[in-house]
């Protein structure tokens, strides 16, 4: 896994949104993973104001998100489908059902994950995957424990990370208790991969990430083994390290 260490969070925005402006203005097709949270907010604020400003076309572009909550509808704000729509999907011209959720709100969940994991291998899988980092170490919403051979599934929610999304929520109550993620395997699938990690929240995992070997108990450890994987962190999500190496360094 490559280590690129930028200043702050605006650096990392740019580093990741010229990545994926390269891809998109080469004109081919492309199917990006897309990944929700605070982390990738900026990336879809300067993704739409160059759309804007430059009128960048997605008209070739498909996207995956990597999860959602089971129960919430679409419209509920607390939904990624509502937060997707609203940072990226209705302000660009992505092509007619170019853009793919998981459904959490299926009587069928089993076969929702099925259906989901079948959608990413018919189009031809994922050329560029865009991942956070839970405080677990999570990535999707694979949880700690999760085995390294998952396909898209339905997962139980760690109560830790039940607590880090609360603040998405009017009420703790409403934190759903379980979603649908890609599964570990589905992930490593991706050609090419972006860990983002942003902020001092998440500097005790990412020492744990960068220090310790791959093991299922820390999910995002298993990117070591991914050929192009990339971890972008801001110096304040590095400050758990002692000696951090800098840009370009493999972890
Ligand atoms: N399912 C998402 C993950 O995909 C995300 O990476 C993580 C970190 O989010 P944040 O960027 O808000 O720290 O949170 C959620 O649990």
């Amino acid at each position: 896994m490559r280590l690129i260490r930028v200043r702050d969070y605006d650096a990392l925005c740019e580093t990741v949104v010229a990545k994926i402006l390269d891809r998109v203005q080469s004109g081919s097709r492309v199917n990006l993973g897309l990944a929700t949270g605070s982390t990738p907010r900026g990336i879809y604020s300067r993704l739409v104001e160059d759309a804007r400003v430059n009128g960048t076309s997605y008209r070739r572009v498909h996207t995956f998100n990597l999860d959602e909550y089971v129960g919430l509808s679409p419209k509920a704000p607390e939904s990624y489908h509502h937060y997707m729509e609203e940072a990226l999907f209705r302000h660009v011209d992505f092509p007619r059902g170019g853009t793919h959720l998981p459904d959490g709100t299926t009587a069928n969940l089993e076969e929702e994950c099925r259906k989901y994991e079948a959608a990413i291998q018919a189009a031809g899988g994922i050329d560029l995957q865009l991942l956070g980092i839970g405080v677990n170490g999570h990535i999707g919403f694979n949880e700690p424990g999760t085995s390294f051979s998952s396909r898209t599934h339905v997962v139980t929610l760690a109560e830790s990370t039940r607590r880090a999304n609360r603040r998405f929520f009017d009420h703790p109550h409403n934190v759903p208790k379980r979603a649908i993620t890609m599964g570990v395997a589905t992930i490593m699938d991706s050609r090419e991969i972006f860990l983002m990690a942003s902020g001092s929240d998440k500097a005790e995992i990412v020492a744990r990430l960068l220090n310790e070997e791959v093991s299922e108990s820390l999910p995002a450890s298993v990117l070591k083994r991914h050929p192009q994987a990339t971890m972008i962190a801001e110096e304040t999500a590095l400050a758990g390290l002692s000696a951090v190496g800098t840009e370009g360094k493999h972890a």
